[in-house]
């Protein structure tokens, strides 16, 4: 049986800007992620990857079309009740990192695990280990200013995927990474995505598209192709492109 949706979109569009500057960044996209499944989406620049991200989010709603997370109908939502769905279900790592300077390594990860509820010491607790998964243990006291962007990316990603999240999101999550680095945080964002959660995951590397289940190309706001095969850690697309 296959596993349930976690984020649907139908028929999606999103325009930014009126008039002249009107910009169609979506033109009716149809994406399904189910839990267990982590797909790639990949399109040249301004072909709308980010546009997708921020909506499958709740960042952003659709001009026209539907975006659900789990039963949640984001367009329908208000601002508070989609912060509340980020913060409880969706993790992100992004381009610009996000980390809050004045906090270590470990309180970074451990803000979001609070600001939903959980006790300090539970918090702690969790973020020690997604720290941990990282290979962060050694530089949890340490501020995200006197790291490498190697490391705060690590963070970022242990922030994502700290708690019960259910939804993944990455923009370029290996960026600023060298490539055994980026490789470990691909692995990092496999290992979650199989425990259970659904991954969506923007990137420009082939290397790194070939550990998602199923690859979408974007073009000018056009799903142009998706591929079906089951690519993943094992698939012969992936030795091929780390051969
Ligand atoms: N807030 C905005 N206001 C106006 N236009 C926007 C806005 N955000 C995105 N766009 C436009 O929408 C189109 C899609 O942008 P988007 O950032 O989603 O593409 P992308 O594929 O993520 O690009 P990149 O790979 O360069 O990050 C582009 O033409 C962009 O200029």
């Amino acid at each position: 049986m296959n596993a349930p949706v976690m984020l649907r979109m139908t028929s999606v569009t999103r325009v930014h800007g009126q008039g002249a500057a009107e910009v169609h960044a979506l033109r009716g996209v149809d994406l399904e992620v189910r839990m267990g499944e982590l797909v790639a989406v990949m399109g040249p620049s301004g072909s709308g990857k980010s546009t997708l991200l921020n909506l499958a989010g709740g960042l952003d709603t659709p001009t026209s079309g539907t975006v659900t997370v789990g039963r949640d109908d984001v367009g329908t939502l208000d601002a508070k009740a989609r912060a509340r769905l980020r913060r409880k279900h969706v993790g992100y790592v992004f381009q610009d990192l996000n980390l809050v300077p004045a906090l270590t390594a470990l309180e970074n990860v451990t803000l979001p695990l609070e600001l939903d509820g959980s006790s300090a010491r539970r918090a702690r607790a969790k973020a020690t280990a997604a720290l941990a998964t990282v290979g962060l243990d050694d530089l949890a006291d340490r501020f995200p200013d006197d790291m490498s962007g190697g490391q705060a990316q690590r963070v970022a990603i242990a922030r994502a995927l700290v708690g019960p999240r259910r939804l993944v999101l990455a923009d370029e999550p290996t960026g600023a990474l060298d490539s055994v680095t980026g490789e470990a945080v691909m692995r990092v964002l496999r290992q979650r995505v199989d425990a259970g959660a659904a991954g969506l995951l923007v990137t420009h590397d082939a290397r790194h598209a070939a550990w998602a289940d199923r690859i979408v190309f974007l073009r000018d706001g056009v799903v142009i192709d998706s591929t079906g095969a089951a690519a993943g850690p094992d698939s012969l697309l992936h030795r091929a492109v780390r051969a």
